[in-house]
């Protein structure tokens, strides 16, 4: 699914317009229903109270007036605070002319600041994609008050004072909600962790805008949901064999850690790979056959760390990183498995790479190695690697900049993780991944992650891009299917790969 700028949705919305023969007025009221349908199936009428509108002059203000009529109809007990301005929207002036009179209706000031009791549900409707500066004044004056009454907070496309793509500055403010209900697309800011405190849990209802306008709109931002990853996985030919879906190597674990090793290994099977190969300490050898009888060890001549590379060429792909460690002897092996996979083809193309851990701190370490990266190579940092790769961010919307260009640059697959991992291509893209949940947020997720990836990297039915995405949407769905069954706190990284099965076969062909 694209995600829109602010600018892209004010033109879808009279793309919409011209397209189905609508007044701007009836797609309002479209929002409006959706919003209002929403809402009651989260409160009924005893459980909501008193609801407050606060509507601000333009057409998130429009949507909140016609939302008041609406659940007033439904038999909620409405009340509605205007924010004064010197002009209203026309569809802002439609809705208020068709308020009942039945609702109380007052205008805001800095004198009076509308009474909000805490447990006060308030739907916020001040501003939505038409911000147009920071809040300040009497807007700003509200929504401080509103923060500071711990009212139960709605807000209307987005909580009043965001931005939809960009950051503000730091000191200002903007509504606290615990729900966001949003229109048509999901905006960029409800994906990045310094605005979660803002929009709380956001939900996304169709109301029919122009799919001939979405698809013809250029972005370089995207929500990986299910219909994104629907049939990624080529079925099985009925003749298929092992060497059909690849041999892939695993580089991983050092002493103390060769249960990273392990986890990577269990991921890579369960994520279909027909071979797999794993290089571990000379100390992990026992541990790793017990644990994984399925893939086939090399112990390295090292008991503690690896330090020498298996000859490449029966691979189709190569990870490296999970619980390496960081000794000179690995920095060594990291080294040679660049210079020798830009050498190396698998299927006509350079050895396809999975580089995760320690192995990005290394690289992190020796940014002169960045230069040796093959074409694709999927590199997997958490916020902190990455910054390790490359510099501190501002906020998370300069991080997102300096993923895209180190992407860019390097021609690799970079997936930042965390919740919504963000995935971003050579070419610029940003895929924000909208599977997984906190549960996930446990030691060795990520060793998981890595060997399905390294599993999907070896299928080369798969192309790059595809194998990356999927594998990131099938790892937060099994963390998903596995938090169903043990709750978010008992979850453990094993669970993950347990579920890895059922997982892709939801996105099978
Ligand atoms: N597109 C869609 O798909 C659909 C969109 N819909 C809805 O429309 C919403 C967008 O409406 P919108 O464009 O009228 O902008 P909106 O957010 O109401 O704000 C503009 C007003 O605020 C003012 N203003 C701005 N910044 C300010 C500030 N800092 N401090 C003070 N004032 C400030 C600005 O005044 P000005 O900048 O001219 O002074 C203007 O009056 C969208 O979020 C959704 O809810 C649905 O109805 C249908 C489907
Ligand atoms: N709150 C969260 N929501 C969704 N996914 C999460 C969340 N926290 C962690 N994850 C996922 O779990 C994995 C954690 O990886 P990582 O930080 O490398 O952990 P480790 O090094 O312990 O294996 C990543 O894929 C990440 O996206
Ligand atoms: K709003």
């Amino acid at each position: 699914m694209k995600i829109l700028t602010a600018a892209q949705t004010r033109e879808l919305d009279q793309a919409t317009i011209r397209e189905q023969h609508l007044t701007s007025a009836e797609l309002m009221e479209r929002a409006a229903e959706a919003l209002v349908e929403w809402f009651c199936s989260l409160l009924d009428q005893e459980q909501a109270g008193e609801v407050l509108v606060l509507c601000g002059p333009g057409n998130n203000g429009g949507d909140g007036l016609a939302a008041a009529r609406l659940l007033h109809q439904a038999g909620y007990q409405m009340r509605v605070a205007l924010l004064p301005a010197e002009t209203q929207s026309a569809d802002w002036q439609h809705n208020r002319l068709h308020l009942p009179e039945a609702i109380p209706v007052a205008d805001i000031s800095e004198q009076q600041l509308p009474a909000i009791l805490p447990g006060t549900v308030v739907i916020d409707a001040l501003f939505g994609t038409g911000l147009a500066r920071p809040l300040a004044g009497l807007a700003a004056a509200l929504v401080a008050h509103l923060n500071a009454a711990r009212a139960r907070v709605v807000a209307v496309d987005i909580p009043s004072g965001l931005f939809t793509e960009a950051p503000q500055p730091r000191e200002d403010v903007a509504v606290r909600a615990q729900h966001t209900v949003s229109f048509g697309t999901p905006k960029l800011a409800f994906l990045l962790p310094q605005n979660a405190e803002f929009v709380g849990e956001w939900h996304v209802k169709d109301i029919g805008l122009s799919q001939e306008f979405i698809a013809g709109s250029t972005t370089p931002w995207y929500y990986t949901d299910e219909a994104a990853v629907a049939g990624a996985l080529p079925a099985r030919a009925q003749f298929s064999h092992k060497g059909t879906f690849g041999h892939a190597l695993l580089l991983a674990g050092s002493r103390g850690k060769v249960g990273a090793a392990v986890l990577a290994a269990r991921a890579c099977l369960r994520g279909g790979v027909g071979l797999l190969t794993a290089r571990v300490p000379g100390c992990g050898y026992d541990i790793f056959q017990t644990s994984v009888p399925e893939a086939m060890c090399l112990a390295d001549p090292q008991p503690n760390f690896i330090s020498a590379l298996p000859d490449l060429q029966p691979y189709q792909a190569v990870g490296i990183g999970p619980g390496l460690g960081q000794d000179a002897a690995s920095l060594a092996v990291l080294q040679q498995l660049l210079q020798t996979a830009a050498a190396t083809t698998a299927h006509q193309k350079p050895l396809p790479l999975v580089i995760d851990a320690d192995a990005l701190n290394l690289l992190g370490q020796h940014r002169e190695l960045l230069a040796l990266l093959p074409e694709n190579t999927v590199l997997t940092p958490h916020p902190k690697e990455f910054e390790r790769l490359t510099e501190p961010a501002r906020d998370d919307y300069h991080r997102l900049e300096l993923l895209r260009q180190f992407a860019q640059q390097r021609r690799c697959l970079v997936l930042l993780k965390g919740a919504y991992s963000c995935l971003a291509t050579p070419t610029g893209e940003l895929h924000f991944n909208s599977t997984g949940n906190p549960g996930m947020a446990t030691g060795g997720s990520g060793d998981v992650l890595t060997g399905l990836l390294l599993a999907l990297r070896a299928d080369a039915r798969l192309l790059p891009f595809q194998a990356a995405q999927l594998g990131v949407y099938a790892h937060g769905r099994a963390g998903d299917l596995a938090a169903a069954k043990t709750g978010q706190a008992g979850l453990i990284a094993g669970d993950i790969a347990h579920y890895i099965g059922p997982a892709l076969r939801e996105a099978e062909a």
